[in-house]
């Protein structure tokens, strides 16, 4: 079970956003990180994969050619979470989680129930069930999303920078479940993140994107050097290699403008 990504073009308001984006893939099993400076591209990516934005190009999911599916037929693979997130629902935690849960319509009430509460707990959500989605802090509607968006087990996720308002605790808590998630139900969970050293640790592959092209894609290991840091954020950093574990990036200065 693949994701894999060829010639794809995106123009948005006449101006080109994605140029040439190919040889990406992201595989079932694994989190896939998307990485880049503001503005590289990455939610155009993402939007563009989900058929939110018109693009041009080969998009294929597992056998299905992803660009010959309408929208709708697409959502019945995949699920995009965006950045921004609405918090003006008056309903609970606990309903807007069974919500999402009850596009499968087949599925018996009570085991969509018992999913919605599995989900909660493993999301440290549960304290928080019978709060209106309106009164949650940043963090908490964020991890309510993220809940939201898992708990239609798609075969493709993708994420939008999912830990940006999150505290380290449950930065490291919400990845550590993603990659769990990824495993068991042999999802493909692709996730756009800025901290180098969380997307390093958490996932098998990088996608690196700049200026609405590919930088570069590999391991961790392959794609963070500190030369391709310094053309495509423009900083010097620190990169640790600790034995058997996947490097550590430290930003240490920002060396010229970077255009975007
Ligand atoms: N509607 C639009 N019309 C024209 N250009 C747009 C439009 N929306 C976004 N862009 C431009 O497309 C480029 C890519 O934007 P995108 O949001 O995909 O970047 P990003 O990598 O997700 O950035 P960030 O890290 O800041 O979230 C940016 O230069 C942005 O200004």
């Amino acid at each position: 079970m693949t994701l894999d990504v060829e010639r794809l073009e995106c123009r948005l308001g006449g101006t080109p956003v994605l140029e040439g984006i190919a040889g990406l893939t992201a595989r079932a099993g694994e989190i896939t990180a998307l990485i880049g400076p503001n503005g590289a591209g990455k939610s155009t990516l993402l939007k563009a994969i989900a058929g939110i934005e018109r693009a041009t190009g080969s998009l294929r999911l597992n056998d299905h050619d992803l660009m010959a599916l309408p929208f709708e037929k697409r959502a019945e693979h995949l699920y995009y979470m965006p950045q921004e997130l609405s918090s003006r629902a008056v309903l609970s935690v606990f309903d807007v989680v069974l919500l999402a849960r009850r596009t499968r319509i087949r599925e018996p009430l009570e085991q969509a129930l018992e999913q919605v509460r599995d989900t909660l707990v493993a999301l440290e959500l549960e304290p928080l069930a019978e709060r209106e989605l309106g009164r949650l802090s940043g963090g908490q509607r964020q991890r309510v999303a993220i809940a939201q968006a898992a708990i239609r087990e798609p075969a493709l996720l993708m994420l939008d920078e999912p830990t940006s308002a999150l505290d380290l605790h449950h930065q490291l808590q919400v990845l550590d479940w993603l990659a769990r998630f990824a495993h068991e139900r042999q999802a493909i969970v692709v996730v756009a993140l800025h901290d180098l050293s969380l997307a390093a640790r958490f996932a098998q592959r990088m996608w690196m994107l700049a200026n609405g092209r590919v930088a570069a894609s590999g391991t961790p290991g392959e794609v963070l050097t500190h030369a391709r840091l310094r053309e495509v954020y423009a900083i010097d950093a620190h990169i640790e290699w600790p034995a058997d574990e996947p490097p550590r990036v430290t930003p240490l200065t920002a060396i010229r403008p970077l255009g975007r």
